[in-house]
């Protein structure tokens, strides 16, 4: 209960980054549903939003707001979503709500990637939360067996398929001390569609909720 009340906290204080008037990408998961229904509680008044997984469009859409296709959309200034994990360079884990190839492309787009999450996602090394990969189906086998080669224990995420029809390996046992040579490593094994490793597009902020607050971490 601490924990959610933490989430809301953080999404609260997300708010003052969403621009009246103009187009928001929104990510995926508990901390973004409290924001999600936070800017229907205070009357936001987006042009559309930019959705990062069919359940957060139906909760968009439930509350009255226009949700658009990012083809559409053009760049965003604003992107606000999740994490499972942030280290002190704001690099992230993402994907434990299976929306990982939506967001990194949404937060690829946005010129201000807002991370909201409660105080203990932040962490000094990466890699405690299991690494979540999204493969094409054909490969999962053959990607699993080139991340054991990477020091991972591949475990194929049970009854879950993503918005895009694939499935997802979470990556346990790695102790992620070079974010972005893993990021780069992963994403060339041929059937890999997106590993959830936010090092190349870290976030820009990262807002930290506690029962008693929320503090704003700037990287190191
Ligand atoms: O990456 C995500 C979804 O794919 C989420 O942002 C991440 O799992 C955090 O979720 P929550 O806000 O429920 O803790």
């Amino acid at each position: 209960m601490s924990q959610d009340l933490a989430k809301r906290k953080a999404a609260e204080a997300a708010l003052r980054y969403v621009v009246q008037g103009e187009m928001l990408g929104v990510g995926t998961g508990s901390t973004v549903n409290h924001f999600i229904d936070l800017l229907a509680e205070r009357h936001f008044d987006i042009a559309a939003a930019v959705s990062s997984s069919e359940a957060s469009t139906e909760r968009l859409r439930a509350h009255g707001f226009k949700v658009i296709d990012l083809n559409a959309a053009g760049p965003l200034s604003v992107y606000v979503d999740g994490a499972d994990e942030s280290n002190h360079q704001l690099q992230l884990i993402k994907g434990g709500g299976a929306a990982l190839t939506r967001e990194k492309i949404i937060a690829g787009a946005s010129a201000v990637f807002v991370c909201i999450a409660d105080e203990s996602k932040l962490v000094d090394t990466l890699g405690a939360f299991p690494l979540p990969v999204e493969v094409l189906p054909m490969a999962r086998s053959f990607v699993a067996r080139e991340l054991v080669k990477l020091g991972g224990e591949p475990v194929l995420r049970a009854n879950v398929i993503t918005d895009n029809g694939n499935p997802i390996i979470d990556v346990r046992g790695l102790r992620i001390t070079d974010p972005r040579a893993l990021e780069t490593a992963i994403n060339t094994i041929p059937g890999v569609v997106t590993v959830g490793l936010f090092a190349h597009r870290p976030a820009d902020r990262l807002i930290l909720g506690s029962p008693s607050g929320v503090r704003e971490v700037v990287a190191r």
